[in-house]
């Protein structure tokens, strides 16, 4: 799979808003199909290189000063650069074959229209359908997403739904329109262990029945070990490390992700985000060779 092209190749990626370097050079890929799984604690940049790839850094107080974002996702395979696409070319990649989904579902999904209309409008906006056959599409992604009863939920409003019911119609609206690639922010955070297990598990069938890629960001290494196939570790806006999901749980390069595993919450006990591992002088005196490896570049492997 990976002797392909990637299917996003995020490179060089700086994003400052004002004195803060939110993204700090930023290389990422992402290949067809595969679950990366982009974990780091609070403000470390994730979201931000995320919503880069969709164009949605607000312009000012944010500025991208530097990077080139290669999507080869469109239908005829060609690599565009999404930083350099005009909105009008963006309007076209985003939900069509880039989709996000957040934490929080009502950031997504309008208050004043039901869930049917939502749906329908995303799919008349990005597939050639009819809107009877819209309307058909709703109701198969609301199928798809375990919702009972989809026909009668078309006809819900958001409150009306429970939290995770929510993250399914949010689900649900994204992959209507088949996207080839998910951004998902934190999608089950604010859930239970069970709602999320069972939104995670969700995901994964989805994803395996349609080859869709995954970009998955997450604090919660829990959540990584179950679902990823690669992993990129990120502090201060920086890559630190590149790892298969076994190599990194096995063998950790970077002194900060060993600090992240060694901190990992025994069963039963999740904290609510990871806990701040120092990556600075002290732990660099200690693992010189690591040190030297960090300024070449950034650990990569597989
Ligand atoms: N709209 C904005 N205006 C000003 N600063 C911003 C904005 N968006 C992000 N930042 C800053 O960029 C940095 C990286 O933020 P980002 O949201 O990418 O972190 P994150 O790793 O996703 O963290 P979290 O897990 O808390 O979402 C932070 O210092 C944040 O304060």
């Amino acid at each position: 799979m990976q002797d392909a092209p990637p299917l996003l190749e995020v490179r060089d990626l700086t994003v400052r808003f004002g004195d803060v370097v939110a993204a700090d050079g930023v290389s990422m890929e992402v290949h067809a199909g595969e679950t990366l799984a982009v974990v780091g604690e609070s403000g470390s940049g994730k979201s931000v290189t995320a919503m880069s790839v969709l164009g949605l850094i607000p312009e000012p107080p944010g500025e991208t000063t530097s990077g080139e974002i290669w999507w080869r996702g469109g239908a005829d395979g060609d690599a565009i650069d999404l930083l350099a696409q005009p909105e009008k070319r963006m309007r076209r990649v985003r939900g069509a074959q880039i989709a996000m989904i957040f934490q929080e579902p009502m950031t997504s999904l309008n208050p004043v229209y039901t869930i049917g209309d939502q749906i329908t409008e995303a799919v008349l906006l990005h597939r050639d359908v009819s809107p009877g056959e819209a309307e058909g599409v709703a109701r198969d992604a609301l199928q798809a997403v375990g919702v009972a009863d989809p026909a009668a939920r078309l006809h819900e409003y958001p409150h009306q739904a429970s939290g995770g019911m929510r993250q399914r119609y949010m689900i649900a609206m994204a992959l209507a329109c088949r996207p080839r690639l998910l951004l998902a922010d934190e999608p089950t955070t604010a859930l239970d262990v069970t709602i999320q297990a069972q939104i995670l598990g969700l995901l994964r069938t989805l994803q395996a029945e349609r080859g869709m890629a995954v970009m998955l960001i997450t604090h919660d290494l829990g959540v990584v070990a179950e679902n990823a196939d690669r992993v990129v570790v990120m502090q201060g806006g920086r890559v630190l490390e590149v790892a298969g999901v076994d190599e990194l749980f096995a063998d950790p390069r970077h002194p900060y992700t060993r600090g992240l595993l060694a901190a990992m919450p025994r069963l039963g006990h999740t904290p609510e985000r990871l806990p701040t591992v120092p990556a600075g002088a002290a732990l660099d005196r200690r693992e010189g060779a690591c040190l030297q490896e960090v300024e070449a570049g950034h650990f990569v492997r597989s």
